[in-house]
């Protein structure tokens, strides 16, 4: 099967994404995690169906880079806004399903997207997962926080292993998010993610986990935060005092498009 995707990075989140109302995809889990695979395969963090949908512009399926489907992804879903934007599925405000949930997204400059988040739920604080003082958040995603003063040096594939498989508070997995309060609405965040096994460049759900909880915590003073995420780049998270208002803004860009062979 002849596949024509488009390779793309959100903050230096990477996804592979597939259009499916263009071309018909099967997909297998070992094939999904065949794509993903860095050298061997194209190298993804995650691959993205984007299907259609009856009522909205489209429907994202999202998947982790071990080929098994995962929980909401915010850089994702960014990219595949800016994907449905440049291939005409979608203008520059975008409407679609994905886990469940309804997303709206609005391109906002060349390469820029920002998406509205679902409410977070399940906020959990102060509780001991492998020795780290912990926090946690459902985000769309499952994300853990831990608070740390030496982001740069820190044992992220380390710390961050133990606690995403500790099955015994985290029976589904968890994403784990170092982090460094760096300002009054200023963070840094190292992610460890459920599905890739490792740290990844960015992570949006986790972004907005990390600055909603530093909100709550009083480690932060702002309800518009600018988070520095290991890629460099800068995601923003804005929210209402409430947080049933919650906003990921920040980099999208199709890095090439190709064809490849599955
Ligand atoms: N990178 C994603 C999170 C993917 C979630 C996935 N790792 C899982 O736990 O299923 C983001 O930007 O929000």
């Amino acid at each position: 099967m002849q596949i024509n995707f488009a390779k793309m990075s959100g903050a230096g989140n990477d996804f592979i994404v597939i259009d499916t109302m263009q071309q018909p995809v099967n997909l297998t889990e070992p094939q999904i995690l065949s794509l993903c695979t860095r050298r061997t395969g194209i190298g993804a963090d995650g691959l993205i169906l984007v299907e259609s949908s009856e009522t909205l512009d489209f429907s994202m399926r999202y998947y982790n880079a071990d080929g098994k489907p995962g929980s909401m992804c915010g850089n994702g879903g960014r990219c595949a806004a800016y994907f449905a934007y440049t291939t005409g599925i979608s203008g520059k405000t975008a409407s679609f399903q994905a886990n469940g949930d309804h997303y709206n997204a609005w391109i906002t400059d060349i390469e820029c997207v920002k998406l509205k988040m679902t409410v977070p739920d399940d906020f959990r604080s102060n509780f001991y997962a492998n020795g780290f003082s912990c926090h946690f958040v459902n985000t769309g995603s499952p994300h853990t926080i831990i608070y740390t003063e030496e982001l740069d040096t820190f044992n992220v594939e380390n710390a961050g292993s133990a606690i995403r498989n500790n099955s015994t508070l985290f029976p589904e997995g968890t994403n784990v998010n170092f982090l460094e309060v760096t300002g009054p609405d200023t963070l840094s965040v190292r992610t460890f993610e459920r599905g890739v096994e490792a740290e990844t460049l960015a992570c949006g759900t986790g972004a907005v986990a990390a600055a909603l909880m530093s909100y709550k915590l009083e480690k932060v003073s702002s309800t518009s935060i600018r988070v520095t995420v290991r890629s460099g780049d800068t995601l923003h998270v804005d929210f209402s005092d409430d947080m049933k208002e919650v906003f990921l803004s920040g980099p999208a860009k199709v890095v090439y498009t190709g064809t490849v062979n599955v």
